[in-house]
This record gives structure tokens, C-alpha cells and sequence, in this order.
């Protein structure tokens, strides 16, 4: 176990690249199994999360090679999988285990998907419940993990499916086993969700459109889904993958709340619905220049020029909660820097994450000095311009780890978070990235016991 402890008042600069999207490179590899033939990814997010899907390609039998961070994974068709000889292991990754479910019921091939005891909290009744109605033999342990899948009958039923949550995870369960459906598939939900998946299957042969309709006076939207005619018809990818948004959106609040910073990250993926934070940024008076690239496979791509300034509260509230699902611990750090209260409505799908991200984040919140109040689907940060600091443990959330860190960049007293390593699972070059443009930094074995 490590801590990490951030001294305050060391600004922020350089120009810097970050690592492959974790989104895309879950995708990227697990589609790329599913293809007929070789697929090479660069750029490819090597980090705890990767780890785990990667080893469980290998479990059904697929080969792959990582030279670096270039990914290369050979691709056996719909259907190509062997049939896992143990539990495959997901880890903490949500992601992972819905992933797999789609690509297994496509194959037909019988496992069980099981993770840490983090993940076995986390609603899977989402996926199990449509996926039977698509005709998928599929059990969970009390609408969570472990999941057992069966042998099912191909090809599945398609048609119209409902999912009550908008979840960019259950759409591409749904979508990958609608690729051997022996019809065409629509799936309906109630905000849209981030659309790696339709890009990238459209980039592998696959016909795939969405749209907004309304019903009953609500917006919905719709993703249509043509089942490929063989089960050899997805091309397998060629693709470069650009720096992870969500990793970036720690680097853009600590050069937005640390004295004297300019930072530009490089050739970070923008697409616009994840980037929903950038727009409650620059609501609250941040400087944030973007200057476009040439998109890469289908995905915007661009720089960000970052520099310190004063920040006014936001209110946040309904559609705009699924395009920065991941970034609310960050956006909390710039609440709390900034002057005004900001408001978080309609987004108790927060705390179904790698950790309930509204109690642990605000209980964490309030031990560096942030006065907060919870609320059941949100909350709100009275800032006062400034942190005061102290030790937080970040309740085994990645992502609460790295912005309670980034808080400690302009802290009042330095920030030390406990367990610090989870960092590894979505952003392992998170302290030499932040020691890069300047941060100072201290990584040790855990001094104090963990209060999480
Ligand atoms: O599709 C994806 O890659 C992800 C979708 C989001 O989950 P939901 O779509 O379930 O909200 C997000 O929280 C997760 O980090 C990654
Ligand atoms: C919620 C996250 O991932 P997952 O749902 O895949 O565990 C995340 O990375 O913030």
C-alpha cells in the first residue's frame, strides 16, 4: 500500500501527451477479437483495468502482443472464443465484465464473470435482463456479479430494447451481442451515452446509426444495429489512439487552480460526449484554449492550452451528467476553489461507480476542509477559493484518488491520500506526468492505517 503526499505552491507548465483512452482501448481490444485477422492499436492504455481484459482474452484463447504500448491482438470472428477454463477475473472494472458479457453472448461460449468484491456491489441486473431477452442463457448473484453464462442458442433475438439507465456500458453489452442477432436491434435510452462503440464498429464494416426521437414528450435516443451477414465480416482495426479525456481532466483542473500555471496536453480525445466537463469549466470562467486535430478512426481529436484562473460556481444538472459521468471527483476540487456555491443534480448514478462518488467523495471533501452537503442524487460545494488540506483515503476509487492529489497542488497544507496505488488502474503515469510540468510530489509505503 502507498501514500502519496502533494506540497503545495509549485505551478504547472510543459507540453505533454498522455496515455491511450481507457474507453477506446477496452473497446480497441476486445472488438479487435471479434475481427477477422490482425489488428494493431498504438497508443493502447497499458494500465490495471487493460491488464485485466487482456488476460482475459487470453483466457478464451485469443492471442495478442503489446510491444510498448502498441497492441497487437489476432482476431478469430464472432464465435471464435475457447471456453474459459476458470472464472474470468474482471478486477474493479465495471467496463471489463459488461464488455465481455456482449462479446460472449455474441460467441455463444459459456463462462462465468466474477471481480473483486468492489465490482460484485455494482447493479449488473442492467445487462442481465435485456440480455435474456435477447434469448442470451445468462444468470447473475442477486442482479450482480458473478454472472453466469451458458451455452446459448444462436442467433439471438433482436428488435427494440429498453434500457432505463443511460449507459454507454449496457448499450455496448447490448450492441456487441446484437452483432449475432438474427435481426436487426435497436436499442433505446434515456440520454446519450458516449458513442465509442458505434464509431468504432462502424469503422469494422458494421451498419450502425443513431438518433434523438422524444416520447411522451421525454427525449430519447435510438442506436440501430444491422447484425454483419457472416460471422468473419468485422475488419479488424487499424488505429492510433488519442490521450485519455478523463486523464486529462485531472491535468486541466490542476492548472486551472495552481498559481501560475500553463500547461498543453497534446492529441487528447475530444469527443463531445465525454468532454461535458470542458463546458462547466469554461461556464465557470476557466481559460482553456482548444485547437482541433485531424480526428483519428471517426474519434475528435485536439490540444488544450490550460492556465490558472479564478473560477465561479455552477449548477449541473440532467443531460449534461452523461458527459462527464467520470469526472465529477475532479469537477468537486474546482467547486471547492472556486467562489460560489456549485450545485450536482440528477446523478445518483454516481454512486453505483468503482465507489458510492457522492459519500466517499464528499466525506473525503470535508476532511481536507471543504464544506460540502450531500444530497441523495448529487451535492453541493460552498467554495471559498481555497483548501486547507490533510489526509484523505480515496474508498478504493481510482479517480477520487487523483483528484483529492490534484487538490494538494494548491492546498493550503499538503494533501496526503493513502492507498494511493489504485491510481494504477486508469492512469499509471499520473505522479511522473504531475512531477513533469512541475508538481512535487512524495510516494511512501503507507505510514497510517487505512480509515476507508
Ligand atoms: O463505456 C465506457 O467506456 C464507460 C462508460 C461509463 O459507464 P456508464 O456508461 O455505465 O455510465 C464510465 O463511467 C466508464 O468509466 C466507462
Ligand atoms: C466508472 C469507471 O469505470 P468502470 O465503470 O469500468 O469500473 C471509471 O473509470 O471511472
Amino acid at each position: 500500500m502507498m501514500t502519496l503526499t502533494i506540497l503545495p505552491g509549485h505551478s504547472l507548465s510543459g507540453v505533454i501527451s498522455l496515455p491511450g483512452d481507457k474507453s477506446l482501448s477496452h473497446r480497441a481490444a476486445l472488438f479487435a477479437s471479434l475481427a477477422a485477422g490482425r489488428s494493431q492499436i498504438e497508443n493502447f492504455l497499458v494500465s490495471g483495468v487493460t491488464t485485466r481484459l487482456l488476460e482475459a482474452l487470453t483466457s478464451l484463447g485469443i492471442f495478442w502482443k503489446l510491444d510498448g504500448t502498441t497492441l497487437t491482438v489476432e482476431g478469430r470472428g464472432l464465435g471464435g472464443y475457447s471456453i474459459p477454463f476458470a472464472p474470468i477475473n474482471c478486477g474493479n472494472s465495471a467496463s471489463t465484465l459488461r464488455f465481455l458479457s456482449g462479446a460472449l453472448a455474441a460467441s455463444g461460449t459459456p463462462a462465468v464473470l466474477d471481480g473483486s468484491k468492489g465490482l460484485r456491489r455494482r447493479p449488473m441486473d442492467r445487462i442481465i435482463v435485456p440480455l435474456q431477452q435477447m434469448g442470451v442463457n445468462v444468470k447473475g448473484t442477486a442482479g450482480c456479479a458473478p454472472l453466469s453464462m451458458g451455452v446459448s442458442h444462436l442467433p439471438l433475438k433482436g428488435g427494440i430494447i429498453n434500457t432505463p439507465v443511460s449507459s454507454a456500458q449496457v448499450k455496448t453489452c447490448l450492441l456487441l451481442a446484437g452483432l449475432s442477432a438474427g435481426e436487426p436491434v435497436t436499442i433505446i435510452e434515456p440520454g446519450f451515452s458516449r458513442d465509442h462503440t458505434e464509431r468504432m464498429l462502424a469503422g469494422m464494416g458494421v451498419t450502425i446509426n443513431s438518433e434523438k426521437t422524444s416520447a411522451n414528450g421525454s427525449a430519447q435516443y435510438q442506436t440501430h444495429l444491422i447484425p454483419p451477414a457472416t460471422r468473419y465480416s468485422l475488419k479488424p482495426l487499424t488505429m492510433s489512439l488519442p490521450g485519455d479525456f478523463s486523464s486529462a481532466a485531472f491535468l486541466i483542473v490542476a492548472a486551472v487552480i495552481t498559481p501560475g500555471s500553463e500547461i498543453t496536453l497534446q492529441n487528447i480525445g475530444l469527443n463531445a460526449t465525454r468532454t461535458g466537463l470542458l463546458d462547466v469549466l469554461l461556464s465557470m470562467g476557466a481559460s482553456i484554449q482548444i485547437a482541433a486535430r485531424p480526428s483519428r478512426n471517426g474519434e475528435p481529436v485536439g490540444d488544450l492550452t490550460i492556465r490558472h484562473c479564478p473560477l465561479k460556481g455552477v449548477d449541473i444538472s440532467g443531460e449534461q451528467v452523461v458527459r462527464m459521468i467520470d469526472e465529477f471527483p475532479i469537477f468537486a476540487i474546482a467547486a471547492a476553489f472556486a467562489s460560489g456555491t456549485s450545485t450536482v443534480r440528477d446523478a445518483s448514478e454516481l454512486r453505483l461507480k468503482e465507489s458510492d462518488r457522492i459519500s466517499g467523495l464528499c466525506a473525503e471533501l470535508k476532511a481536507i476542509g471543504v464544506s460540502v452537503d450531500e444530497t441523495v442524487d448529487g451535492f453541493s460545494i460552498h467554495g471559498k477559493g481555497a483548501i486547507q488540506g490533510g489526509t484523505v483515503d480515496p474508498h478504493g476509487d481510482h479517480r477520487l484518488a487523483m483528484s483529492l492529489a490534484v487538490a494538494g497542488l494548491a492546498s493550503q497544507q499538503p494533501i496526503t491520500v493513502l492507498n494511493s496505488e489504485i491510481m494504477q488502474e486508469s492512469f499509471p503515469e499520473f505522479t511522473d506526468v504531475i512531477t513533469r510540468l512541475g508538481g512535487a510530489l512524495e510516494d511512501t509505503p503507507n505510514l497510517e492505517p487505512s480509515h476507508a
